[in-house]
């Protein structure tokens, strides 16, 4: 059941969104809007700015013209401090590799963003294996990300994403490197606990497969974005 409210206005939106990377204009002009609850699909080819539309809308980076909305605030208006605060409480990455910390153990890197957000070590740690318990690893719990392979690492890195309760999960090629029954259950994972938590999920994904799971999807082309025209 899809838990997106199609009444009120979106909860990210970006406008307008211009990027260039030196001389590559990564994004000219890219316009999307997220609900909250949805889960949004952007596909498109290789090069043609999806990850930097990721990285704008999540306020990694700055775009060069054009605004980026989250919950009616602009973030190019923001300080860099509550950038980063919004991105602590109100954002969760999942990125191709995981990008888990090789030193600590698969539980430690889920209970860190809430020791970062100020919870004490033990309840950090039991609410993080928690969630590993829904991603179907804890019982890894005490390994290091060398140790997982590649579907449990990304299933520990899910539960690090989505343990301070963000509004929005930015997924970029989440399954990327996984074969596809690890894709699968990744995907199943992330749908459904984003479903049960009302979570908005801004997926970018150039494969067919996983863009499916999504509520809606757009394409971009040419560092724009246009919806994708339903084949007759
Ligand atoms: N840091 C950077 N420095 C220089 N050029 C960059 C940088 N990041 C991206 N680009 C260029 O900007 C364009 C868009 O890149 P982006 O990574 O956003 O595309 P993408 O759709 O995510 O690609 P892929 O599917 O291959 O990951 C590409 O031409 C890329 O080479």
């Amino acid at each position: 059941m899809s838990m997106v409210d199609n009444t009120a206005g979106p909860l990210l939106a970006g406008r307008g969104l211009v990027k260039a990377h030196g001389r590559t204009e990564a994004l000219r002009g890219a316009s999307v809007e997220l609900r909250a609850g949805e889960i949004l699909a952007v596909t498109g080819s290789s090069g043609s700015g999806k990850s930097t539309l990721l990285h704008c809308l999540s306020g990694i980076v700055r775009p060069d013209e054009g605004s980026v909305t989250y919950a009616g605030e602009r973030l190019e208006e923001l300080p860099e401090r509550r950038l980063s605060e919004l991105r602590r409480t109100d954002f969760g990455v999942v990125f191709q590799f995981g990008q888990l910390i090789p030193e600590l153990t698969a539980l430690d890197n889920v209970a860190l963003p809430l020791m970062l957000a100020g919870a004490g070590r033990a309840g950090a740690r039991a609410a993080a294996g928690e969630w590993l318990e829904r991603f179907g690893v804890r019982g890894q719990g005490e390994l290091r990300p060398g140790e997982l392979s590649g579907g449990q690492a990304q299933r520990a890195a899910l539960a690090r994403a989505l343990v301070t309760g963000p509004r929005v999960v930015f997924a970029d090629e989440p399954t990327g490197a996984l074969d596809s029954l690890a894709g699968e259950q990744v995907m199943t994972a992330l749908v459904h606990t984003a479903r049960e938590a009302g979570t908005a999920v801004l997926l970018i994904t150039h494969d067919a497969r996983v863009a499916a799971y999504a509520d809606r999807e757009v394409q971009l082309r040419d560092g724009a974005l246009a919806p994708l025209e339903v084949a007759a």
